[in-house]
């Protein structure tokens, strides 16, 4: 029963605005009708009174109707008048605006996800492409920059190797069960920051509310952890409030242990569904894990997989204003961690599986330069495993402007971590060798973008088709205005991960990233064409993410990796039926 002080009640009927799966066996377990599984309509314990309304999950603040606040013991806790979300959407962006520094604005959003969820993500869909540089880069990298002195509650789940031997009961103390995707990272290397070790924890974070945002998984399913082997940023050791282990990276064994204790755990306790997002690790230790992992656990590196199918998107759509094939098309990469080498291996996938061509071959027109300069042949014995497939006859070059000079590339991506390498004379080389160079500026956040938007068009002299990693305001040249892209994984791993979750599906292939990525592609228009565009904006992205959902999961069904049964007949109805929708629910 309720009580007037605050405890639990049952409601016998909690409406929802949405319901999947026609109330039985939902993509999201056992059994539930409604999209929210703390919320099912018949028997449901929530908060009355005070603490219902400091509960985020459940809080609607002024938007509690008198009937409701009479019900659920409210009166004399709120104010008189009643407020309905789209007007407290209005009043939250006004007051977000008048922040002038992006980080007041950052924990002005925080703050609102832990005070009322749901307004929270009512506010970030409705404003996404002014909030995502907000919640999400660039300023969220700020925000793990100095996470020690903004942090106010833990986020997520902190796993460090104080709890080596007790993982399993560290993700029991998480208050949902029926997690579905877990972002992970170990803080090592943080967008282009470098090691933030237990700061890190702002991009799962971050990377989690565009899941919900961007991709309608709905919040309770969705975990941010940290792991927390130590820190080798001297900086932050030395800072009174870094919140992580104050002591240098545990490696080699240790590091794999703590690991593996994780992944069994996580395995053990959401099942073999669960989906688990590699976000931010080293390099070294991102590719072994994700070789380690990809068979027994439904795994997904976003830094090597979801940036390489969100920019193969892009050069595919690339090509309606440029011309050509794929095939025809000669890469150059500044940067061969990660997204270097998982972008060249999947527009090698690509152009093999469009042309017929073997592998090997069709590598020999993508070329890689890394901090010692293009990577050749000569170099192979000395290189690390994930850059030998890189390594063609060629003579040493140093210099990334040599080499672009050299291999004449038609399209070059920045995926260094390092600002500012795409030099007025690197680009003015792409240009004189190119009608229309396609420059992509990929790494983040800002700062550490290869060049800006600005500089691409003014020193391209407008020929440029440019698209950046974090976002940059358009550009007027010459009388023109140039809306740069946002290549992004954001764009991928929201829709990727709903389809893998509504189809059940066990293992990630990489045709599943293909699919997603021609799905991208296919929500270009010719209207984005008419403008430069080689993305959707971000408007769209709710439908973008069903579309990706839909074609991903339909792989998977085709591959049989999906398990959800039966298929259903409309994947895209499906995938949009799927999607969690922040609009209030009524309490009765
Ligand atoms: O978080 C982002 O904006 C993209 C990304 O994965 C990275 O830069 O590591
Ligand atoms: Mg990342």
């Amino acid at each position: 029963m309720a009580t007037s002080n605050g405890s639990c009640l049952k409601v016998p009927d909690i409406h929802d605005n949405t319901t999947i799966g026609g109330g039985v066996q939902d993509v999201y377990g056992e059994d539930r009708a409604t999209e929210d599984q703390s919320v099912t309509p018949w028997n449901v314990s929530v908060a009355s009174g005070y603490a219902l309304l400091r509960d985020p999950h459940f809080n609607k603040g002024l938007a509690f109707t008198e009937k409701e606040r009479d019900a659920h013991y409210l009166r004399g806790l709120l104010p008189p008048t009643v407020i309905c979300q789209e007007t407290q959407v209005n009043k939250m962006i006004q007051n977000i605006r008048q922040y002038e520094v992006p980080l007041q604005k950052y924990i002005a959003m925080m703050d609102l996800q832990e005070r009322n969820e749901r307004l929270f993500y009512r506010l970030l869909i409705d404003h996404v492409e002014e909030l995502l540089p907000i919640v999400y880069t660039p300023t969220v990298g700020e925000a793990c920059q100095k996470y020690g002195s903004i942090f106010m509650r833990p986020q997520g789940l902190y796993i460090s190797l104080k709890e080596k031997g007790r993982i399993l009961e560290v993700l029991r103390n998480w208050p949902e069960k029926n997690v579905q995707v877990i972002v992970v990272t170990d803080g090592e290397r943080i967008l282009g920051l470098g090691d933030l070790g237990c700061h890190g924890m702002g991009i799962p974070v971050g990377k989690l509310s565009l899941y919900t945002a961007l991709g309608g998984v709905r919040p309770s399913s969705c975990l941010p952890i940290t792991i927390d082997v130590g820190t080798n940023n001297e900086k932050l050791l030395g800072e009174e409030l870094y919140i992580g282990l104050k002591h240098r990276r545990a490696t080699g064994q240790e590091y794999a242990e703590l690991i593996d204790e994780f992944m069994t755990a996580a395995k053990q306790n959401y099942g073999e569904k669960l989906l688990i997002q590699f976000e931010d690790f080293a390099n070294h230790n991102a590719f072994d894990l994700l070789e380690r992992y990809r068979s027994t656990h439904l795994v997904f590196n976003d830094d090597i997989q979801g940036t390489a199918s969100v920019v193969l998107a892009g050069i595919v759509s690339a090509l309606n204003l440029v011309g050509g094939n794929l095939g025809d098309h000669r890469f150059l990469f500044f940067g061969a961690g990660e997204a270097g080498t998982g972008i060249a291996s999947l527009i090698a996938l690509e152009i093999s599986k469009r042309t017929n061509s073997p592998l090997d071959e069709v590598r020999k027109n993508i070329w890689l330069v890394d901090s010692k300069g293009l990577i050749v042949s000569s170099r192979k014995e000395s290189l690390q495993h994930f850059k030998k497939p890189w390594a063609h006859e060629h003579e040493p070059v140093e210099k990334l402007v040599d080499a672009v000079n050299q291999i004449k590339p038609t399209v070059l991506i920045g995926t260094s971590g390092h600002g500012k390498t795409f030099t007025q004379e690197v680009v003015e080389a792409m240009a004189s060798n190119n009608e229309k160079p396609i420059i992509l500026a990929l790494s983040n956040p800002t700062t550490q973008s290869e060049c800006t938007a600005e500089e691409a068009y003014n020193w391209t002299k407008g020929r440029a088709i440019f698209a950046s990693g974090s976002p940059f305001p358009s550009v007027e040249y010459d009388g023109k205005v140039f809306m740069p892209g946002q290549s992004n994984n954001a764009y991928i791993f929201p829709g990727f991960g709903l389809g893998l979750i509504m189809s059940g599906t066990i293992r990630v292939h990489d045709d599943l990233l293909l699919a997603a990525s021609e799905a991208l592609a296919s929500q270009v228009t010719q209207e984005h064409y008419d403008k430069g565009l080689i993305y959707p904006p971000f408007t769209n992205i709710r439908k973008i993410s069903a579309n990706i959902a839909a074609l991903v999961a339909a792989k998977a069904y085709e591959l049989g990796l999906a398990t959800r049964l039966p298929q259903p007949k409309n994947m895209l109805n499906f995938a949009e039926s799927c999607m969690y929708t922040p609009t209030y629910r009524n309490y009765r």
